[in-house]
């Protein structure tokens, strides 16, 4: 198989995750010849020191040509009083691209289970995917303006953008355990109110799958108390984007959650849940969210199950030998953990074959 792939390496420790994303996306070109075209672009804080445009044409261009964009992260303490923020060019390829469906899978590995500060016996029932609402709500307010004493976010929900990720998630859980939690503030918000309706009108068109409400401050604590009771969840952008952080302490670590973004046509956005993490020394990030999203991009955009099964038990194996980075407790850096990973995917696809 061929692709064209464009890499956002981005800001912090986006070049180190995103290099160890290549790497495993190199080993699995040799072991499984493929050819994947990986074209490297400036994009958040980069493009800003470079272009003063966080989102320049060029690399908008590229990914709206290519089969696949993966991510690393953008943002920084060095652009926070910038006139243009990282964070804003983010938003933008977000729209461009039309990934309104952002799917956030969250599991707790076995190797992993006693750093969660969770019971081990609670935090061994997690298996859930949150999918955000990614295009629309609050982060795209309109209008939205600032005074010195007063300052404005408007936070709107069409009908149309309600219905189709609540479609997504319904759709998702038929393949799945066939529930589904929506996630609102509709006693306070209207548009919550109207995300409820909607949610419910859905339902009627899905038998057989189970439609829980829970307010989103409820649903934070029920997180924390019993992941185990979840699925799907389905909410919106903002309140999405806060409960998914806070679902990455259940695996013990918020380097270790991927993410896939789909639009309704076009390329699909892979990246970790994480961000450029400016407090990490150099070469300390976990790359694993990196890796489950390079995994997820090989199966949900190229249909490369196989591969994607390969990657994941590759470091399920080496998560199982203790080695770690220091987020999880453990001494590897980047690369030292990324090598063990690339060595593990080599030998068990080696072995399945009867070469090792
Ligand atoms: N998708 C993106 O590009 C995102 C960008 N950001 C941006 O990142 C910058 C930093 O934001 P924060 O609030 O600090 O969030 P963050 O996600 O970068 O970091 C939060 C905490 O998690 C740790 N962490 C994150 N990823 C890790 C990894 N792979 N391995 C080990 N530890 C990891 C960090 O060291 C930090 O203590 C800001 O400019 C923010 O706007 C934040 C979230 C998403
Ligand atoms: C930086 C934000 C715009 C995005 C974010 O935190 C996320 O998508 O998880
Ligand atoms: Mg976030």
């Amino acid at each position: 198989m061929e692709k064209q792939i464009v890499c956002l390496a981005g800001d912090g420790i986006g070049p180190e995750v995103m290099a160890a994303g290549k790497r495993v996306l190199h080993m699995i070109e040799r072991l499984y010849q493929h050819k994947f075209h990986l074209q490297d672009e400036l994009f958040g804080g980069a493009a800003i020191d470079a272009y003063g445009n966080p989102l320049p044409a060029r690399t908008l261009a590229a990914c709206l040509a290519s089969d696949a964009v993966l991510l690393a992260a953008v943002g920084g303490p060095r652009w926070d009083t910038a006139p243009e923020r990282p964070e804003k060019g983010l938003l933008a390829l977000r729209k461009a691209l039309g990934v309104y469906a952002n799917v956030r899978p969250v599991t707790v590995d076995e190797a992993t289970l006693h750093l969660s500060p969770l019971k081990e016996e609670c935090a061994k029932n997690v298996d859930f995917v949150v999918v955000r609402e990614l295009t629309g709500g609050i982060y795209f307010s309109y209008p939205k303006h600032r005074t010195n004493e007063q300052a404005t976010d408007t936070l709107t929900y069409s009908r149309r953008e309600v219905e189709r990720i609540v479609e997504y998630a319904f759709r998702l859980a038929a393949t799945r355990r066939k529930k589904v939690t929506s996630i609102d503030k509709a006693n306070v918000l209207e548009s919550s109110k109207l995300w409820r309706e909607v949610t419910e009108e859905v339902a009627l068109r899905y038998q057989g799958i189970a439609l829980e409400h829970l307010l989103v401050d409820a649903a934070a604590m029920e997180m924390i108390k019993n992941p185990g009771r979840f699925d799907v969840i389905v909410t919106e952008n903002l309140f999405g984007d806060i409960l998914s952080d806070e679902a990455s302490v259940l695996s013990g670590s918020l380097g270790m959650l991927p993410s896939a973004s789909h639009a309704e046509q076009g390329p699909s956005l892979y990246e970790p849940i994480h961000g450029s993490a400016p407090d990490l020394e150099a070469d300390r990030a976990n790359p694993i969210a990196m890796m489950r999203s390079v995994a997820m991009m090989l199966q949900q955009s190229f249909g490369l199950s196989a591969e994607a099964n390969a990657i994941e038990q590759a470091i399920q194996n080496v998560l199982k030998t203790g080695k770690a980075t220091s987020d999880l407790g453990g001494k590897e850096t980047t690369s030292s953990f990324t090598n063990y990973v690339l060595q593990e995917l080599e030998a068990q696809v080696l072995v399945g074959r009867g070469r090792a």
